[in-house]
């Protein structure tokens, strides 16, 4: 079977948004658990996978920082959101049978190990999950920079971004429902047309590493293993 998938070791980033279900903050526990599904279904077809989950459903720093906080603060918190959602992503993992390790950019010894390259390989190498926590560890970046960072160390063969539309569009097709959207697209048209799917410095890490960009919707039931597979709707960002 592992023959049949396109990218064998993957880094999956996840919207922390996506958590929420239909809740306006936080995670809905069933959510987790069909995203652990998914998950475990690649797993069992032979597939590596690393996992960034976002923050956006409990805290992001800029949105602290509107409302008069410290920018810094903001993003230390955000980065700990990132912490929780991951021990909740690896608990549904487990709950699966799947062994499943939070990895932490921050160090908080008591509740997670702290990242390090070579050991997250060698689990990886075992078939075990990484979640990697914590982002990249330093403020002013996002999960998606934490996620493309990882992909690189952890040499994936794919990043795959599991959000909430179906992959990468002419303008933000919640805005412009009528907004195109593309096949496959260049890394730098990201860059130079602006879309916001994700930021400049994830894609630009992504294109100096060759890594391709696969953005798709996590909300489709059975997304990940089809995309893996090549069937399903999708988005290929490349050279
Ligand atoms: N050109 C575009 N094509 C596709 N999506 C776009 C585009 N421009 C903006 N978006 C929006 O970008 C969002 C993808 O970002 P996502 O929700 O994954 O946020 P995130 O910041 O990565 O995660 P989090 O929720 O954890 O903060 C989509 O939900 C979509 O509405
Ligand atoms: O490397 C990082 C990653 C994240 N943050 C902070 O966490 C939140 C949540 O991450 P999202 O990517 O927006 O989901 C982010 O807004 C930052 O405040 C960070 O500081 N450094």
């Amino acid at each position: 079977m592992t023959n049949s998938l396109r990218w064998k070791r993957i880094l999956l980033k996840l919207s922390g948004e996506a958590l929420m279900g239909s809740q306006a903050f936080g995670i809905d526990p069933a959510i987790v658990q069909r995203i652990a599904k998914e998950i475990a279904d690649a797993v069992a077809l032979g597939a590596q996978v690393g996992v960034v989950v976002g923050g956006g459903n409990i805290f992001r720093g800029v949105a602290v920082a509107a409302k008069g906080g410290n920018r810094v603060t903001g993003d230390h918190m955000g980065m700990l959101a990132t912490i929780m959602n991951s021990l909740t992503l690896a608990d549904a993992l487990r709950r699966l049978k799947v062994n499943a390790r939070v990895l932490s950019a921050v160090s908080v010894p008591s509740i997670c190990e702290t990242f390090s390259q070579r050991v997250a390989d060698r689990y990886m190498e075992d078939g075990d999950v990484i979640v990697f926590a914590g982002g990249t560890g330093n403020p002013f970046f996002t999960t998606d920079s934490g996620a493309a960072l990882r992909a690189a160390e952890m040499k994936c063969d794919a990043f795959l971004k599991g959000t909430q539309v179906d992959g990468v569009y002419s303008e933000d097709p919640k805005v412009n429902p009528n907004a195109e959207r593309y096949d496959t697209l260049g890394y730098d048209e990201i860059i130079t047309r602006n879309l916001k799917v994700m930021d400049t410095t994830a894609i630009a890490l992504a294109r100096d590493n060759s890594i391709p960009v696969i953005v798709f919707s996590i909300h489709s039931p059975g997304a990940l293993v089809s995309v893996l597979q090549e069937t399903g709707t999708y988005t290929v960002v490349g050279d």
